[in-house]
């Protein structure tokens, strides 16, 4: 069976992938086996663009039967901690879209996409799998993606009226999108690396939020897909 990993960046996995490096067999670049379960890591780059084309290539080669999206997050929400982690239930875009002078509208309020068009349910790109491979211990949230993550007190509160989601991340809907399109089972798990604040990069916890996230994946990872 086989199960394609993908994070942003290296350093969100690195911990992970030394547990794979010593209790899996390395095929090849980022490919390791143990028993009947293939494991490929794919290190998208960060953004939405970057991760659509490696997600898509990702998919199209090594054929998963099940995907696993891992990542650090900014929280809107103040009742999630630094560390913790979650499940994204659903994913919105949060800056696709024009300005209209002083109003930002996105790409439904406009209807250069419509509500409910596949695979989107309403205006969310909504993970509606069932069979998971793996416990679903944490708490489900709904996360934005964005291509300029914010950091203003204006734009803060702008995406909070507009779209009211629990988290922030950058790569979180092309995730969704690709394995909703290719029917494929998914699950984006985030650790809380920072609050969604005006930039102050000081106040992060980075290396407890990877931390938390690779010993979630190392006790974590699907055995029996
Ligand atoms: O230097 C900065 O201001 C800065 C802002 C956001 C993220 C970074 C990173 O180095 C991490 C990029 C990575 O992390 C995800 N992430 C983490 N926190 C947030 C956030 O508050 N809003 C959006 N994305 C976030 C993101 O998915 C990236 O892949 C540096």
């Amino acid at each position: 069976m086989r199960l394609l990993i993908a994070a942003a960046t290296t350093f969100e996995l690195e911990h992970f992938q030394h547990f794979l490096d010593q209790k899996f067999a390395k095929t090849a670049e980022h490919h390791y086996c143990k028993d009947n379960l293939e494991v490929y890591v794919c290190i998208t780059g960060i953004g939405m663009m970057q991760a659509a084309f490696a997600l898509a290539a990702a998919i199209g080669e090594f054929r998963p039967h099940f995907a696993l999206q891992a990542g650090v997050a900014g929280a809107f929400n103040r009742d999630l901690a630094l560390g913790s982690l979650v499940i994204v239930r659903a994913e919105l875009l949060g800056d696709l879209g024009v300005e209209d002078h002083g109003t930002y509208q996105d790409m439904f309020d406009i209807g250069l996409m419509q509500e409910g068009r596949q695979p989107f349910a309403g205006r969310q790109l909504v993970n509606s799998f069932q069979d998971f491979p793996l416990k679903l211990n944490l708490p489900f949230v709904t996360s934005l993606t964005v291509n300029t993550v914010s950091g203003s007190s204006a734009t803060i509160h702008k995406r909070t009226e507009k779209y009211g989601c629990d988290v922030e991340s950058m790569e979180g809907a092309a995730f969704h999108y690709a394995c909703l399109m290719k029917k494929l089972p998914f699950l984006q798990v985030r650790s809380i690396s920072n609050y969604v604040e005006p930039r102050d990069k000081s106040k992060w916890k980075m290396k407890e939020a990877i931390r938390s996230l690779n010993d979630w994946m190392i006790e974590n990872l699907p055995t029996d897909l």
